[in-house]
């Protein structure tokens, strides 16, 4: 899921890590904790943890000249370690491994790097000496060192979709975050970057959220919610996934065929109200959308159903009359909700209309479908600080299940997960 997103942000990542190497510097060396008492135990304790990682970091420091006494050395504490030993068992296992490294064919250069390494470096407290080069080194980044990484940052973001206000506010806000503090660097100069982008996508999207389920709970029965959007975004079908959803908590539905417009619309919405098992209001195809809903609302009422779900024609957000009609139709039938669909993959336009739908009704909130289309994620980002109004739910495929509350760390979570 949103794997382009994540491809954009790889380029700035890349140029803040490079920031952070050349900008760090190296404080305390690390205190060792455990030091391994017998030989068997320095064995136990050191060779599981070599890691590939680690023993690239260590692939960027020279081989020492035979004979010489590996730099970590200097590291470790004397009293702790009991170090004359332990040095003495080191230069044993050193002199071996190179003895077994002449022995060898010729290697290639880097392989026989590694192959030092992983023969040398644990038997030298190779993880206490991994800790000491990446633990222990603190970056002070003002402004201008930002310059660059923040530049990266923005172009991902708007090739990600997201609009330039949004952009702008997101890159302020991971600026605002790194600059002017000195952080102590992990084994991963990219988790400082990604933490503070996390941080400033969690802050947008999170801005007006509100729980839809406990809204509708306590709201007077039947809660109307109209559907609004441009054609084949996915309303008739969010609303079927809601129904399925609403009948699962235990409600009761009834569905309006408000979009009397499309051939068809009808017909594909009485479909789902079959299947779902629920009451189907509608008109002639080509009747007035309002009277369709009014009718529903006072079906609702009149039989103690607890939610009215009403379709409505897809329409361009430029086209006056119909945009006109529309809040006619939510004027008339006042809706505890009007929700704006709206497919995730349309990246800024889908913002625009957000923008457009929610200034002629205006909307409480939307619903982004096509998730599983891959998506960049800009759109749903965006959508909501644009409006002021919340994601509800994201379409994450065609079935009646594939309904996702917006849970904005959830969302967080999948833009920068492996997924
Ligand atoms: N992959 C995927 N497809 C979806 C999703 N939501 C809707 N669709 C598909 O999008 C197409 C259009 O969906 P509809 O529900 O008919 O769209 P609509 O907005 O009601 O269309 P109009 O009635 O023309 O306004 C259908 O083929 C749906 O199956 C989703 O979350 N993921």
């Amino acid at each position: 899921m949103f794997n382009k997103f994540k491809e954009k942000l790889g380029s700035f990542k890349k140029a803040f890590s490079k920031t952070i190497d050349e900008k760090a510097v190296e404080v305390e060396p690390v205190i060792i904790e455990q030091v391994p008492e017998s030989e068997e135990s320095l064995e136990e304790e050191i060779e599981p943890i070599i890691e590939e990682e680690t023993i690239e970091a260590a692939l960027e420091e020279e081989i020492p000249e035979k004979g010489a006494v590996p730099e970590v050395i200097s590291h470790v504490s004397v009293e702790d370690l009991k170090k004359a030993e332990y040095r003495k068992k080191v230069e044993d296992r050193k002199k071996a491994a190179e003895k077994k490294k002449e022995e060898k064919e010729e290697v290639k250069p880097v392989e026989e790097k590694k192959s030092f390494f992983k023969k040398l470096a644990p038997k030298v407290g190779f993880t206490q000496k991994a800790k000491a080069l990446v633990f222990n080194r603190e970056v002070y980044l003002d402004e201008k060192d930002l310059e660059e990484p923040l530049w990266e940052l923005e172009m991902g973001l708007l090739e990600s979709d997201l609009a330039v206000s949004v952009s702008e506010a997101i890159v302020e806000s991971v600026k605002n975050q790194l600059t002017g503090t000195t952080k102590r660097i992990g084994s991963n100069t990219g988790d400082i970057v990604e933490e503070a982008l996390k941080k400033a996508i969690l802050d947008v999207v999170s801005a007006n959220t509100f729980d839809f389920d406990e809204y509708v709970k306590n709201r007077p029965k039947p809660v109307h919610i109209v559907f609004v959007g441009i054609n084949g975004t996915g309303k008739t079908t969010s609303i079927s996934k809601m129904t399925h959803r609403l009948l699962k908590l235990g409600y009761s539905v009834v569905l309006a065929a408000g979009d009397t417009f499309r051939a068809g619309a009808i017909d594909q919405l009485g479909i789902h109200a079959d299947r779902l098992g629920v009451k189907m209001i509608k008109h002639q195809a080509g009747a007035d959308p309002a009277a369709v809903i009014y009718d529903a609302v006072q079906y609702a009422k009149a039989h103690n159903i607890d939610f009215v779900l009403s379709d409505t024609a897809g329409r361009m957000h430029t086209n006056m009359n119909l945009m006109a009609q529309m809040e006619k139709i939510c004027r008339v039938s006042s809706p505890d909700l009007i929700i704006f669909v709206d497919e995730a993959v349309a990246g800024n336009d889908a913002v625009e209309r957000a923008a457009q739908f929610n200034d002629a009704v205006p909307i409480d909130g939307s619903i982004l479908t096509k998730i599983d289309a891959d998506a960049k994620g800009g759109a749903a980002i965006s959508i909501a600080y644009i409006t002021g109004k919340p994601i509800l739910f994201f379409g994450v495929g065609q079935g009646y299940e594939d309904l996702k509350k917006f849970e904005p760390e959830w969302f967080v979570d999948q833009l920068f997960g492996q997924s």
